[in-house]
């Protein structure tokens, strides 16, 4: 029996407008929480704030047509003016230059009723600039840290965005010394450790961010800059990928919240930092790190809304840079996005989705070149029945070990010997996959921030793991991941293995997560994007595997897609 969906005479409705949810009015989470002033402290202030958020939280229609998707009030608005409504993430690509900054704040200019929490990533490329110039000055002696190419690209940067937008330098004077200053004590001492390393990075939040305050404010837009470190974002002490602490939360909706209500003014905060809880010295929240900082803040006010603003049209079928025929999911579930993110979907932090979830705010992808385009809903449920493939999401560089034991029939333990051994060195496992004798694990490189897994710790882990085990050790391998309605697994998993056949790729392991949305394939390095490019023609472009017969598409409308059985 052949299993087709097709599409009727019209296409699906990718590009469907979404309905906005709708602003607080009155008895907002946070005029709440703060009109019990002391009372409430802790972990229950910012629950509370969530809690009435959730309560709050209901369906509007179109917003004023100009930017889709997004809210817009109706009515006067006056009734929540004292509170903080959505938070507004900008990553680099979307300030990466005065006339992008320029852009974005007509974006926030675009809803004068809004009262947004700005969150800002470093300018376009800065990040990636600054770990450059850190590594260069490790080895280049004080005198010639001038001539350090990322640090001059840098510095120009921000000194031509200053200028052309108008501002007097003195913005970012302070900050770029203290950068020089910080780059000729890395050269002196030779050394760059991971602590230097953020407190290096975090220059690239922390003067875009003193920027764009200072522009708003010229256009008459005010606004107050706030250090994410200061302001209450209190992290684990792991630099380079430190863990958000709970007490944040309290902490930053108090902070937050408190200025706003003293002193209105939009505040821009720095994306991706926070401050180590036992050493007080500024941490980063790992790559990307900026979404969570955004989400963080959401639940911390139990905001109405949380948007990140990319260089895309929302989180799309699959990575554009791998196969540019990829298009917008309309709406995702949070398990949907953080498993998307989670195997590599470079467009969301792993984590962001945590904080969004827990507080049951929706999350909206938009596109800050492209404001009109709907972007991708991300809330807790939407209607799976319908839902067969979501996303394709590719990791690469991927490490694999078969370990197989003799001794596993029947025995007991052995699984957590293994895993013991994966936690006393400290390394990551991404898949699993066992039989009564055997198990096969992949491990993701880049869990360890800013190096790959080093072949010295696989050594390692080879070395322990030989101890009561069978190993071997399996490097250029990719994951392919079938994020979608796990329900329809048989279905996804016929057509992806038809396809696969079809290319001639051969699949080296499966799993398929608890977490019901994600199916894992396995394969060689050098086939994975032939395989994405042949599973996205089969899934969402409906141009079937080759049978000329069954076409199966992705995400499909009622209206428009019937299912033939
Ligand atoms: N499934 C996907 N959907 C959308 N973008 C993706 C996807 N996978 C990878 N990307 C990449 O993620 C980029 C956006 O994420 P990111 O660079 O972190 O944005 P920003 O810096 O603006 O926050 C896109 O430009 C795209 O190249
Ligand atoms: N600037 C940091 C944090 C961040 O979130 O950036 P972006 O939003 O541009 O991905 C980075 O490059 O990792």
């Amino acid at each position: 029996m052949a299993i087709a969906l097709r599409f009727a005479a019209t296409p699906p409705r990718l590009a469907a407008p979404i309905p906005p949810t709708s602003a607080p009015r009155a008895h907002g989470g946070v005029a709440r929480v703060g009109a019990q002033g002391g009372t409430r402290r802790g972990r229950g202030l910012a629950m509370a704030a969530a809690d009435s958020a959730r309560c709050r939280a209901k369906r509007e229609g179109d917003g004023d047509g100009v930017l889709a998707g997004v809210a817009v009030h109706g009515g006067t608005g006056a009734e929540g003016e004292d509170q903080l409504s959505v938070v507004m993430k900008f990553g680099g690509s979307s300030v990466s230059s005065a006339a992008r900054m320029t852009e974005v704040a007509g974006l926030i200019q675009a809803f004068p009723e809004e009262r947004p929490v700005v969150v800002l990533s470093a300018m376009g490329k800065t990040t990636n600039l600054l770990l450059l110039a850190g590594e260069k000055a490790v080895g280049c002696g004080v005198t010639r840290v001038s001539e350090i190419e990322e640090w001059n690209m840098l510095r120009d940067l921000h000194i031509k965005t200053v200028d052309e937008l108008g501002l007097p330098r003195s913005v970012i004077h302070a900050k770029l010394d203290e950068l020089e200053q910080l780059l000729k004590g890395v050269a002196m001492m030779k050394e760059l450790t991971l602590r230097s390393t953020d407190y290096l990075v975090s220059f690239g939040e922390c003067m875009s961010t003193r920027v764009f305050a200072a522009y708003l404010n010229q256009i008459g837009v005010k606004a107050r800059q706030c250090d994410a470190f200061d302001i209450g974002f209190i992290t684990t002490d792991d630099f380079g990928n430190a863990e958000i602490l709970e007490a944040t939360y309290p902490a930053v909706a108090k902070r937050l919240h408190g200025d706003w209500i003293r002193d209105p003014a939009i505040p821009i905060v720095t994306g991706f930092l926070g401050k180590g809880w036992k050493s007080g010295a500024v941490t980063t929240l790992g790559r990307g790190g900026s979404d969570l900082t955004a989400t963080t803040i959401g639940k911390a006010l139990g905001l109405r809304e949380i948007q990140v603003w990319k260089d895309v049209d929302g989180v799309l079928t699959c990575d554009p840079n791998i196969y540019p025929n990829a298009r917008t999911v309309p709406y995702l579930t949070f398990d949907e996005a953080a498993e998307l993110a989670y195997f590599g979907a470079q467009v969301l932090h792993p984590q962001s989705m945590r904080p969004a979830r827990e507080g049951d705010i929706p999350v909206r992808v938009k596109n800050s070149y492209n404001p009109k385009a709907p972007g991708t809903l991300i809330a807790k449920g939407r209607d799976m029945d319908k839902v067969v493939l979501t996303s394709i999401v590719l990791k690469s560089n991927v490490t694999m070990l078969d370990i197989v034991s003799t001794r596993m029939l029947g025995q007991f333990g052995f699984l957590a010997k293994v895993f013991s051994i994966f936690e006393d060195l400290g390394i990551s496992v991404d898949c699993v996959a066992t039989s009564e004798v055997s198990i096969s694990v992949s491990l993701d490189p880049s869990k360890i921030w800013s190096r790959e897994l080093i072949q010295q710790e696989l050594d390692h882990v080879v070395e322990e793991l030989e101890k009561i085990a069978f190993v071997h050790l399996l490097q250029q391998r990719a994951i392919v991941s079938l994020i979608g309605n796990v329900r329809k697994s048989s279905l996804i998993l016929e057509k992806a293995f038809h396809v696969l056949r079809r290319i001639g790729v051969n699949v080296q392991m499966i799993s398929q997560g608890a977490s019901k949305v994600n199916m894992s394939l396995i394969v060689h390095d050098s086939e994975a994007k032939l395989c994405v490019e042949a599973l996205h023609q089969a899934f969402f472009e409906g141009e079937g595997d080759g049978d000329g017969d069954d076409r199966l598409m992705a995400e499909f409308d009622e209206e428009n897609l019937r299912l033939e059985l």
